[in-house]
């Protein structure tokens, strides 16, 4: 057994924990980090990374069978299923470098490839290493959640962590689960070519505004991914390639193929958390607002800390803890600042509180200001005309947005920035954005905020009058 003092440990080799580590080791601490299988994580290897690249694959196919109202003959794709797959392979590995044992090492950190389990409050065993550490960073991440559907466990299915080395084409894809994992799949096997069949137990996109998510259902639905809602699964049987979905109603769905995006599950096994005094919640460890767990000496960040499971959000967790760690600075996290998108066509974006949720908190006070894309120049010339922009504001300041829409997660990046920085409705309705583009639409529902206020306004109107009479 080797014993090991550190200044950090960190638990996962993910987005978060590899933010950690490369932050306090080229602040000058000592960092040994650990990670049981690939470098890079699930975002890496399973999750945003390979999915967005098979999106990029899909939209190509969707682009030539609808370039016709461009002046472009449309073509029926041929879809190469494997190549579309190579190219995630290849995606992954142009990405993998950033995330290597070899970058961290050169970064002066102490990577060691083995799981992680407390042995007691401050010591953690991994193969025949001891690590005692000042202080714990568990970025452990989180699993596919299998739910126990009878006959689920007998038949060949697919996860997020599997579906990458598929390499022939689902002659019909079922998905369990119409989350953005389910959805984000649905679309891109159907315009690769293959028959899907969403199964989703309550709505699709559930935990969306219903209004922006039915933009986005409707275009999937127009594209041909059927979509069935309030229908649960209760038994799957089948074999490789012939596979069955018996619902709570007794319909009985076929398909060639079957993945399951129900959610996930916080990767706690194992970590013997107990050993060190970290107690657990339901949907992972339980943490306080500065992210330290029930031991002082260990944090929890990323998807194991039981809250927004993205990628953006763990690397904002693990800013946070180094700060704490390194400087002792008191911090706090502001989930009210933390962005999320689905990367379906059209997008659906989010930051802040949605319009139901703010006015359960806010009541009359709040305004809701929207402008749809069909008046935005730019998305004209594209035909992507679909889509709404939905600000929610309390007295003159933004408290959410909601988007559906081409590029709708870049949008609200200028939204994000807006509620951390406590922006105004009149900041952003007075920056200047350049003409045409999609991201004028940003500054265009600011101003749908002002409009009335304005043009409908007899105050103004008389002032201008005046003005314009002593005006020489
Ligand atoms: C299909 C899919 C698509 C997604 N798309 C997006 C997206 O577009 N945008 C976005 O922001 N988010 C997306 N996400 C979510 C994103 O991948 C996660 O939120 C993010 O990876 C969480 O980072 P993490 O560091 O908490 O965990 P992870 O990235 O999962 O890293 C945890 C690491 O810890 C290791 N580990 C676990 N236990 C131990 C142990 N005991 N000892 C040693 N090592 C251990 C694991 O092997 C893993 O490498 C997607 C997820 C999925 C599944
Ligand atoms: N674009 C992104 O940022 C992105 C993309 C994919 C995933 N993610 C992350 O991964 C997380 C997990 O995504 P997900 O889509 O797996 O989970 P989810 O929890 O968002 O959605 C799962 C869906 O499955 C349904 N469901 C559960 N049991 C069912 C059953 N027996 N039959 C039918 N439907 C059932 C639920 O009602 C729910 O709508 C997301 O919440 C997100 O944090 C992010």
């Amino acid at each position: 057994m080797q014993r090991l003092k550190t200044d950090l440990l960190v638990i996962g080799a993910g987005s978060g924990g590899l933010s950690v580590a490369a932050g306090a080791a080229q602040m000058g601490a000592d960092v040994v980090l650990l990670e049981r299988g690939e470098m890079g994580g699930d975002c890496l290897n399973y999750g945003c990374v390979p999915s967005k690249a098979l999106i990029a694959s899909a939209g190509r196919a969707h682009g030539m069978a609808g370039a016709g109202p461009f002046g472009v003959a449309s073509v029926a794709p041929q879809v190469d299923y494997a190549a579309a797959q190579a190219h995630v392979a290849e995606t992954i590995s142009r990405i993998a470098p950033m995330d290597s044992q070899e970058r961290f090492e050169g970064f002066g950190v102490r990577v060691i490839r083995e799981h992680g389990r407390f042995i007691s409050k401050t010591e953690v065993q991994a193969g025949e290493h001891v690590v005692t550490a000042r202080r714990i960073v568990v970025a452990a991440g989180s699993s596919p959640f299998v739910p126990p559907i009878p006959g689920l466990s007998e038949v060949p299915f697919l996860t997020n962590e599997t579906l990458w080395q598929l390499r022939e084409r689902p002659a019909h894809l079922l998905v369990i689960g119409g989350g953005p994992i389910g959805l984000e799949m649905a679309q891109a096997h159907r315009r690769l070519g293959c028959e899907v069949t969403v199964i989703e137990a309550e709505r699709a996109l559930g935990r969306e505004d219903p209004e922006l998510a039915a933009i986005v259902l409707e275009d999937l639905r127009a594209e041909g991914v059927t979509i069935l809602e309030e229908t649960q699964a209760a038994a799957v049987r089948g074999r490789d390639g012939a596979l069955e979905v018996e619902t709570v109603g007794g319909r009985v769905l076929r398909g060639t193929h079957l993945l399951v995006a129900v959610g996930r599950r916080a990767n706690l096994d194992g970590l013997d958390l107990e050993k060190a005094g970290i107690d657990t919640t339901r949907s992972g460890i339980a943490v306080d607002e500065g992210l330290r767990t029930s031991n002082r000496r260990v944090y929890a960040i990323g998807d194991i800390a039981g809250g927004a499971q993205f990628t953006h959000v763990a690397g904002y967790h693990a800013g946070l803890v180094v700060r704490n760690a390194l400087f002792g600075l008191p911090v706090r996290v502001k989930p009210q600042i933390l962005p999320r998108a689905t990367y379906t066509a059209p997008e659906l974006a989010q930051v802040g509180l949605t319009e139901a949720e703010a006015r359960a908190k806010y009541g009359d006070r709040l305004e809701v200001v929207r402008f749809p894309y069909q008046h935005n120049d730019r998305a004209i010339a594209l035909r992507q005309t679909t889509g709404l922009l939905k600000v929610m504001v309390v007295k003159g300041r933004p408290v959410g947005a909601s988007i559906a829409g081409a590029q709708a997660g870049e949008l609200i990046g200028t939204w994000a920035l807006a509620l951390s920085a406590g922006l105004r409705m009149s900041d952003l309705a007075g920056m200047v954005v350049p003409y045409p583009t999609i991201g004028e639409l940003n500054k265009r529902v600011a101003g749908t905020y002002f409009s009335p206020r304005l043009f409908e306004n007899e105050t103004v109107k008389r002032i201008v009058r005046l003005v314009q009479r002593w005006l020489p």
